[in-house]
């Protein structure tokens, strides 16, 4: 997949390229399309590896994941200025106003790139549409979690699946319709899982930081945090207090070794960890049970383990 990675970041440059004239939205663009490629690119691998599974040949599969990533990157530039969790980002480091126009720009480029990607102008417009569909689903799981009404685990896991699933759903339908397949609700739903699963992951990370991306200093509502408020008890009651703005940021910033005790022993880590498991296993198997090249899913599977 490393080959892939270089081809679709090659490719992401080339459509900023090719869709944008030369001039400061251009510059800006390519300069965040340059930061975004220091990561790894899971969405653009989830269309590769979806057109191979559902049998593509047409060849042009690197563009239509330079396409979704197009689309990830604004989403990943607006939810760092609407978090202001990434300090160090490039974009973070830009007048605000010309980052928010360079992510609305991409916002507006990504479905034409990703139409543009595919040789057949119908087929095209269902993937532009299937796009703005997922993209408009995200915006509004991500309004909840902005608004932070998360407070038990149900509202919880609806959040995340309409924050972070439609970007599992819009890279393997991506990889699926450019392949010439229909629609396929059964990698739609395994990729809601996959989402699922992923955010958890990213959770229980983020709730062990101890820096500006840590849920539990920026008094934020994740899986691992509501289990742990329910769990840590009396010893622990400075973490209750701090979350709900009893005590400020001072009074806790030195307790760095104990909210980590804190979060072993009340079993936070392990009940959100075994959560995060079941629906990475109800992804396994459901995609054992797709028709799909079971070379190409073993790929999938191993990429994802
Ligand atoms: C339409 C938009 C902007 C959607 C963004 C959805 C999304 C998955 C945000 C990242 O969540 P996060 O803030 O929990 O992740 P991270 O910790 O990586 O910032």
């Amino acid at each position: 997949m490393e080959e892939f990675k270089t081809r679709i970041a090659d490719k992401m440059l080339e459509l900023a390229r090719g869709w944008l004239d030369d001039g400061p939205l251009r510059s800006y663009t390519e300069a965040f399309i340059r930061e975004k490629i220091k990561e790894p690119m899971v969405f653009g691998e989830l269309v590769i590896y979806h057109y191979y599974m559902f049998r593509g040949h047409e060849g042009n599969e690197v563009e239509t994941a330079a396409a979704i990533e197009l689309a990830i990157l604004a989403c990943d530039i607006l939810d760092d200025l609407e978090d202001g969790d990434a300090p160090s980002k490039l974009w973070m480091n830009t007048p605000p106003p010309h980052a928010l126009h360079v992510a609305t720009s991409l916002l507006a480029m990504a479905p034409l790139a990703l139409a543009a990607s595919v040789p057949d102008e119908l087929a095209g417009a269902r993937l532009a549409t299937m796009m703005n569909r997922q993209l408009l689903h995200s915006a509004e799981g991500q309004m909840l979690d902005l608004v932070d009404q998360m407070k038990d685990e149900i509202s919880y896991l609806n959040m995340v699946g309409r924050k972070s699933a439609p970007f599992f759903v819009m890279s393997c339908m991506a990889g699926v319709l450019a392949a010439g397949s229909p629609w396929n609700e059964g990698v739609a739903i395994y990729a809601c899982e996959l989402g699922i699963a992923s955010q958890i992951k990213n959770d229980v990370r983020d709730l062990l930081r101890w820096d500006e991306k840590s849920d539990f200093l920026r008094r934020k509502g994740s899986l691992p945090m509501l289990w742990l408020m329910e769990n840590a008890g009396e010893e622990y009651g400075w973490i209750t207090d701090y979350y709900s703005g009893r005590i400020a940021v001072d009074s806790v910033l030195d307790k760095k070794a104990q909210f980590r005790e804190a979060c072993e022993k009340s079993g936070a880590i392990l009940y959100a960890s075994v959560q995060g498991r079941l629906y990475y296993n109800r992804f396994c198997s459901l995609l054992e049970q797709t028709d799909a090249e079971p070379v190409w899913k073993d790929k999938l599977l191993q990429r994802f383990s």
